[in-house]
């Protein structure tokens, strides 16, 4: 456990030491400063809206079977490069990404990669659960059936889906009946379950607990850390506490004003082992922000 930093510990009321306190991943003594096994990683990524610089040479690097989270304030490109990492910016009017974003080591953005089949191995949550107006069964077979996947026995697979989502035992006597009469919280795991009944094995996550009430999403956060085991997840949250509860690593973006436009574009502050990003940040900027005096 890392010690302390006395300018932190002179403020019990700082909201950081609860971070700090409820880091609450692996011992993550043991985990290397940079993922040594990294699943996907953003090079020198830039985007634009139009003529507007959303955001400014990212770096990243996304290691096997851990949870990163990207964080910082509103407006800072944390969705924008999330939604890099699967091409679902190839979706948005007028966006257009420089850079290199590799799956595996291969650039999903080289001419000839189908995004189609970009976004079955690398999967998306979004904030808003948004279940098909379709059966509990069907939310699920869609994927599979879409992208023409081999299935032995579709009832396996999604049996097997909604276990791995914790849902199973909740709908294994109605999934005959329409999603939407499912709670929140339950439409959001069958959202999980429906990504990953597609066999992803990266999740992309978009502030998946933040339309939840408290039980809702804590049962996601354990589902999370579940599912770290099998898939690579990286989420954006905008709870603090949340991504020192699961994460293994943080990313902390800001905006910088340009002098003239005032336009803001996002950058990478900071990148590191989440334990020690909340104890110890490097950068004064994430200081100030985790200890809420900004942001
Ligand atoms: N489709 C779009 N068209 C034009 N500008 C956009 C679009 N989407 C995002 N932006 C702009 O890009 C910048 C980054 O937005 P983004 O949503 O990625 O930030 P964020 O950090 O995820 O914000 P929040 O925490 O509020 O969701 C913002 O200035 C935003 O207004």
């Amino acid at each position: 456990m890392a010690t302390t930093p006395a300018t932190f510990s002179t403020r019990p009321k700082d909201p950081q030491e609860d971070l700090m306190t409820s880091v609450a991943g692996e011992d993550q003594g043991t985990l290397p400063e940079l993922p040594p096994e990294p699943v996907m990683e953003a090079n020198k990524l830039n985007v634009f809206y139009g003529d507007f610089h959303a955001v400014h040479d990212v770096d990243l690097r996304f290691g096997k079977n851990e949870i990163t989270a990207l964080i910082g304030p509103s407006g800072c490109g944390k969705s924008t490069v999330l939604r890099c990492l699967n091409r679902m910016n190839d979706l948005v009017a007028g966006a257009r990404v420089e850079g290199e974003v590799t799956y595996h080591g291969k650039n999903i953005y080289d001419r000839g990669v189908d995004p189609i089949a970009v976004r079955t191995h690398i999967g998306m949550v979004f904030q808003k659960p948004n279940p098909f107006p379709k059966s509990i069964f069907d939310n699920i077979a869609y994927g599979p059936r879409v992208t023409g996947m081999k299935v032995d026995s579709m009832d396996d697979l999604v049996e097997q889906a909604l276990r791995g989502a914790a849902l199973w035992d909740e709908v294994k006597d109605k999934l005959k009946q329409s999603a939407y009469g499912l709670s929140g919280g339950q439409q959001q795991r069958l959202c999980i379950a429906r990504t990953i009944a597609t066999r992803p094995d990266v999740i992309l996550m978009d502030e998946p607990c933040s339309a939840l009430d408290p039980i809702a999403t804590s049962r996601i956060e354990d589902l999370m850390m579940e599912l770290r085991s099998d898939y690579t997840i990286i989420i954006v949250t905008h709870n603090m506490q949340q991504a020192a509860r699961v994460s293994d690593r943080t990313a902390f973006f800001t905006a910088k004003a340009d002098e003239t436009t005032g336009n803001r574009t996002g950058l990478l502050v900071e990148f590191d082992r989440t334990k020690t990003l909340f104890s110890n940040p490097s950068d004064r900027r994430t200081e100030d922000y985790i200890s809420g005096r900004f942001g």
